[in-house]
């Protein structure tokens, strides 16, 4: 690893190596898809989303749009009616009482403009962020149920893009988005009547540009979309090495590996300015080219406009009102062109939010599955197959047997399948051939919820929430009592240790319990698992060694947690092993010895082996 470190320092060209072993690290394929062509299925099934608050809030919508509408279009109008009848009229004096109600009346209309709009983005901010949270809800929801396997196949950095940033980038379609594009057909629709009324020559002149509008519009915007997403996908990458670095960052520190890591976050940083800066110069392009269609067409409506008013065909006041609706014209244009483009965005992430809704768990009630009863802990495997990739079998034809009450010690070298039986015990996978029946009914024909709420299980890598400890234990049961949690840690002898914590029971435990050592960690779980009183108790026995006290402290919670229950422990520590009942020998997926701790050192075979290989590196 040194060498490593110093390789970067003497050669820092070495850029490019870098940069490809980090779009190997933080890329996920489905964050790629940038652009997505519209797709009209999925856009109605993303507005039935809006189902439940359209009946209510619409119609309040709708007529603010409208009112706004109208006031906007009469403003230009009045403009028009102020300059030829009351400042220059053609057959008389200047009229300053006409001028005066014609200026009030403006104010009145701005007023209204005001009003509506306010109350306008009201309603549409409360359909949208009511929106967002059914949809994120509905999601978190979804994934909660999907089973392990789907959690294999995805880094959680992906499925989080997906909850966050996925939904939140349909939070402007569902809060602007589609009001705007309501405003902008009515204020479009109206403009183009009231332009061709006034003058319909003059009107499709200026209307020449707009196709131009419409396609810088729609295309550069596109190529600007892109240009953020990809700012957007950077950043999502360095995210994801964030997270990973602050994780890590006990493991970094032990390899001393920093630099690596600080060089790793410059290239990616770097990648992040420069997608920037190519996003922000593309951005600054579309301004000044709208600026200019927009002046060609003021252009043509002048020198046009100036001709018909020598002609006869236009006053002046007409040509003012005129140039101030072809104004208003090229706005709902532009933002229809946005709105295109925020259409297909969310087009692209409704389909990966869909995507993951979609994915059915694997791990499901088969129709007229039934409720377990409560169990008495009778266990068989028989002829089990199970892989978790096609053609790689990880468990090749497991028979085996726990009686009620019964312990199992599950030992064996890395990587022979303990964990896997495990496993496949509460049912996270499914089986490929064989089956396993707990008190004879196969788990396959039973309620997942039945079978699982009679399993207990506590992990080698025990998770602790944040929260405080007494919300870490009744985790085990959500209704326990306070007294039943206490009494559950001081059966597990975890009282003590928690009572010296500085608020006891009630101290808040930061975010996976890093302030707590192993052993306490590992008392807890128990805590947990008793409270949940389950008739099968799984253990994956952590790997790390504990002193010795802390030890025979867990060795006799151990034995008040397994009293009475149907248990298996992936099994590393002797003390452990030899009080189980039954130890079944694992190698490559199979069952090789079968038997108690005595029969199997005398058969001197893996087991012994094992035990051997244990005592010598003590
Ligand atoms: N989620 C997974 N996806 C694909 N293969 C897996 C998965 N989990 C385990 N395996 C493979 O299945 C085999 C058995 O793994 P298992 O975790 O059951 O071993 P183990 O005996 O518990 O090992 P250890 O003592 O190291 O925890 C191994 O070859 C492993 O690589």
């Amino acid at each position: 690893m040194g060498t490593e470190t110093q390789t970067w320092k003497q050669k820092p060209q070495s850029k490019g190596k870098v940069k490809t072993k980090i779009e190997d690290r933080f890329v996920y394929q489905d964050d790629e898809i940038i652009d997505k062509a519209f797709d009209w299925q999925q856009f109605r099934r993303l507005f039935s989303y809006m189902k439940p608050y359209a009946r209510k809030m619409l119609p309040p919508v709708i007529l603010m749009t409208i009112l706004g509408t109208v006031t906007k279009l009469t403003v230009p109008f009045l403009t028009s009616l102020a300059i030829d009848k009351a400042i220059a009229p053609e057959d008389g004096p200047t009229s300053l009482t006409l001028l005066y109600i014609l200026t009030a009346l403006v104010v009145v209309l701005y007023i209204v403009q005001w009003a509506s709009g306010v109350y306008r983005i009201k309603y549409t901010n409360v359909i949208g962020q009511r929106v967002i949270y059914d949809l994120r809800s509905d999601l978190f929801r979804h994934i909660q149920k999907l089973s392990f396997n789907f959690y294999d196949k995805r880094p959680a950095g992906s499925v989080m893009v997906r909850v966050t940033n996925d939904v939140n980038s349909l939070q402007d379609l569902f809060t602007n988005g589609v009001v705007n594009l309501m405003i902008d057909c009515v204020q479009l629709a109206g403009i183009v009547v009231i332009l061709l009324l006034i003058n319909w020559k003059l009107g499709l002149a200026v209307m020449i540009t707009v196709p131009v509008m419409f396609l810088i519009s729609t295309r550069l915007r596109r190529k600007i979309r892109i240009a953020w997403q990809e700012v957007r996908m950077k950043n999502s990458r360095i995210n994801s090495h964030l997270n990973e670095s602050i994780q890590g960052i006990r493991v970094t520190q032990a390899y001393t590996q920093e630099h690596e890591n600080i060089q790793y976050f410059d290239v990616m940083n770097g990648d992040s300015k420069k997608s920037w800066d190519k996003a922000s110069a593309m951005n600054q392009m579309f301004g000044p080219l709208i600026d200019i269609t927009g002046g060609v067409g003021t252009f043509i409506l002048f020198i046009l406009g100036v001709h018909l008013i020598q002609q006869g065909q236009l006053t002046i006041g007409l040509l003012v009102a005129f140039s101030n609706y072809v104004g208003n014209f090229w706005e709902p244009i532009n933002r229809m062109g946005q709105m295109y483009n925020q259409l297909l965005v969310a087009m692209a992430s409704s389909e990966r939010i869909f995507e993951f809704m979609d994915e059915e768990p694997d791990i499901a009630d088969k129709p007229g599955a039934v409720e377990l009863p409560t169990i008495k802990g009778d266990i068989r495997f028989k002829h089990v197959v199970f892989e978790y990739e096609e053609g790689r079998p990880a468990l090749k034809g497991i028979d085996l047997q726990a009686e009620p009450g019964q312990s199992i010690a599950l030992v064996g070298h890395t990587g022979s399948g303990k964990s896997t039986i495990i496993n496949l015990l509460s049912r996270f996978y499914d089986i490929n051939q064989g089956e396993i029946l707990i008190d004879g009914y196969d788990i396959r024909d039973v309620k997942v919820k039945s079978l699982r709420k009679q399993i207990g299980i506590v992990l080698q890598d025990t998770f602790i929430f944040s929260g405080t400890i007494r919300d870490n234990i009744r985790f085990g049961r959500l209704d326990a009592t306070d007294e039943e949690i206490e009494a559950a840690a001081k059966a597990v002898d975890a009282h003590d240790f928690i009572m010296k914590l500085p608020k006891g029971y009630n101290t808040e435990v930061e975010e996976r319990g890093n302030a707590l050592s192993m052993g306490q960690r590992q008392l807890l779980s128990f805590a947990r698992a008793l409270l949940a009183d389950p008739r099968i108790l799984i253990l994956d026995e952590a790997t790390a060694s504990i002193d010795t006290e802390t030890e025979v402290k867990i060795q006799n919670a151990l034995k008040v947690l397994l009293k009475g229950r149907t248990s298996f422990m992936v099994a590393h520590r002797l003390s452990t092993i030899r009080s189980a009942d039954k130890i079944i020998v694992l190698d490559h997926g199979e069952i090789q010895e079968v038997g108690n701790h005595e029969q199997l050192m005398e058969r001197k075979g893996i087991y012994c082996g094992l035990v051997e290989a244990q005592f010598r590196y003590m």
